[in-house]
């Protein structure tokens, strides 16, 4: 599995948000996807996931436009957004099974349990979901995008709202679930990058200023300041 962009640009309006993007993601690497505030990665990601079309260039995954396969390519993506909507009425078992029913998932008790556990819900999974810290909240938007053990895993800052700790365990979990998968995740905590990526893709205005290895690159910060101001 790979997904491409080709010379993708996105205009709202008069507005250029991201122009000209170029790159390709295979299976098995983590890739950091960076870029200061407003920069045009909430934007990049959605095209990826086809919920937006591009203005210009496209996105191929396996060689195939996303929003003509819309369908068969949810089952195979999983997705974490960054504001996390979640349904804040419903328990976290009833949440994940309505979740689970709509991807036809077979064996689904199991499947939640499973789930559950990797995330460290255990203890919160009896309550509402408005009943829990944004912590909880944030690691239930996690298993939702791991629910139907995608390929591709887009998560748009995973990490945010959480104390140090959760944020090592969810970086673990994220490192766990790399073989055989394309995960590319957003973040502004650099350290966090640096700890678990395997490359950088680096966004300025709307630009792509870098593609490279992490192994590359020194220091994150200094590099992101350096190409960003
Ligand atoms: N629906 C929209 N309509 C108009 N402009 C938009 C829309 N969504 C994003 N933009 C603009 O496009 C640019 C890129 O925004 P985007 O949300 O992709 O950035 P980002 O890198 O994800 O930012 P952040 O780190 O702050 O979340 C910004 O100037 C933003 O105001």
């Amino acid at each position: 599995m790979f997904i491409e962009a080709k010379n993708l640009s996105k205009n709202y309006g008069k507005q250029s948000a991201v122009q000209d993007l170029n790159f390709r993601l295979e299976q098995g690497q983590i890739v950091g996807f960076l870029g200061p505030n407003g920069a045009g990665k909430s934007t990049t990601l959605k095209m990826l996931l086809g919920l937006i079309s591009p203005s210009t260039g496209s996105v191929l995954v396996d060689g195939k436009d996303p929003q003509e396969q819309e369908i068969s390519l949810k089952k195979r993506i999983g997705y974490l957004a960054e504001n996390n909507p979640l349904y804040p009425e419903m328990y976290v078992r009833e949440f994940l099974a309505f979740i689970g029913n709509i991807h036809e998932l077979s064996n689904l008790d199991k499947r939640i349990q499973e789930v559950i556990e990797w995330v460290g819900l255990e203890k919160e999974a009896h309550k509402k979901i408005q009943e829990l810290s944004k912590g909880y909240q944030q690691r239930v938007g996690i298993a939702l995008a791991i629910l139907h053990d995608p390929k591709v895993l887009i998560l748009d800052e995973p990490t945010s709202g959480l104390d140090p700790n959760q944020r090592d365990e969810i970086r673990h979990l994220i490192k766990s679930l790399q073989k055989d998968r394309i995960i590319l995740f957003s973040s502004h905590i650099l350290s966090e990058v640096e700890a678990i990526c395997d490359r950088v893709l680096l966004i300025h205005q709307g630009k792509l200023v870098c593609d490279r290895p992490m192994k590359e690159i020194k220091d994150l910060e200094k590099f992101f300041k350096e190409k960003t101001s």
